[in-house]
């Protein structure tokens, strides 16, 4: 199915200057994502790079360099699959996405699904857990995610597609990667949303950040990240499919801080990363 805008201010004559992206209809031949199957998205730029690379060597598929002309993401493109970072956080996510659906739609790529692939803190799971999530809550514990717009209260539904989920857990259980499947708490912020006791502040104690692990224990809860709702109901409005792979860097049952050595960090990243490439080379047998 088509990536279709669901904006009817948007006049297909005109130009359309995607400026975080650093380029427009007018400035770069977006014709050329016309046979986007697949995006991978998550937190930093480096990660994105580092992962569009890799593809093109295991896949022998040319890696474009780096599409975007602004300082704010990378986009890479290796055949059908984009490399594009997101920054931290659901406004950073809501740009990047506002800004990759309008230059799929624009370039008529269709079927295309968008995939995450991030960092997260685990809930009573080990570090080094590929979390693939089966729904995203917010901060009040609902599976919504929350607009303010026109000064008014926007509640969206998430979802995530149900299909992609159950592939790519196949592909982590193929691939011996620790996996489990879960809920994901999407915070607003990484210390009190996330109930951490080594923020600037803090004024809730040990024993509530207990309760609280416990009570997201009980709701299916396996890893908190930072970005899930906005993910999952943007992609949900806008007709595409999605799904959310997260790594957990710690077990907070155990404790806040992420102390990984360099190489284990590395590891861990890369275990997304694996799960992914393999369940993508199986639709696009590269
Ligand atoms: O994709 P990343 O690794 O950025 O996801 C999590 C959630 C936040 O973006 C960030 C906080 O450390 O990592
Ligand atoms: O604990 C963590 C780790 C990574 N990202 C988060 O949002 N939380």
């Amino acid at each position: 199915m088509s990536v279709f805008l669901h904006n009817n201010h948007l006049n297909a004559a005109e130009d359309d200057f995607l400026y975080h992206f650093g380029f427009g209809k007018y400035t770069k031949d977006l014709a050329q994502f016309a046979d986007v199957k697949f995006v991978c998205t998550g937190g930093s730029a480096h990660r994105f790079e580092l992962y569009a690379k890799l593809f093109s060597k295991e896949t022998a598929l040319p890696c474009s360099e780096n599409l975007a002309l602004s300082d704010r993401y990378v986009v890479y493109k290796t055949g059908p699959v984009l490399w594009i970072n997101h920054g931290i956080g659901a406004p950073s996510l809501s740009i990047m996405l506002n800004e990759t659906l309008k230059m799929l739609a624009y370039a008529g790529a269709k079927d295309v699904s968008f995939i995450r692939l991030g960092t997260s803190g685990g809930v009573g799971v080990a570090p080094g857990t590929v979390v693939i999530s089966d729904g995203a809550i917010n901060g009040e514990l609902k599976q919504k995610y929350v607009q303010w717009i026109a000064g008014e209260r926007v509640e969206r539904e998430t979802h995530l597609d149900e299909g992609m989920r159950a592939e790519l857990a196949q592909s982590a259980a193929h691939l011996d990667i620790p996996h489990a499947q879960g809920k994901t708490l999407c915070a607003d912020d990484f210390y009190e949303g996330q109930m951490r006791l080594d923020g600037f502040f803090c004024n809730y104690e040990s024993e509530d950040k207990f309760d609280f692990l416990r009570k997201l224990q009980s709701l299916g809860v396996r890893n908190i990240e930072m970005e899930s709702t906005c993910f999952s109901a943007t992609l949900l409005r806008a007709g595409v499919k999605g799904a959310i792979c997260c790594v957990t860097l710690l077990n907070r049952m155990d404790g806040d801080q992420v102390k990984l050595d360099k190489d284990t960090y590395l590891e861990f990243e890369m275990r997304p990363f694996r799960v992914v490439t393999a369940y993508i080379r199986k639709q696009i047998d590269a």
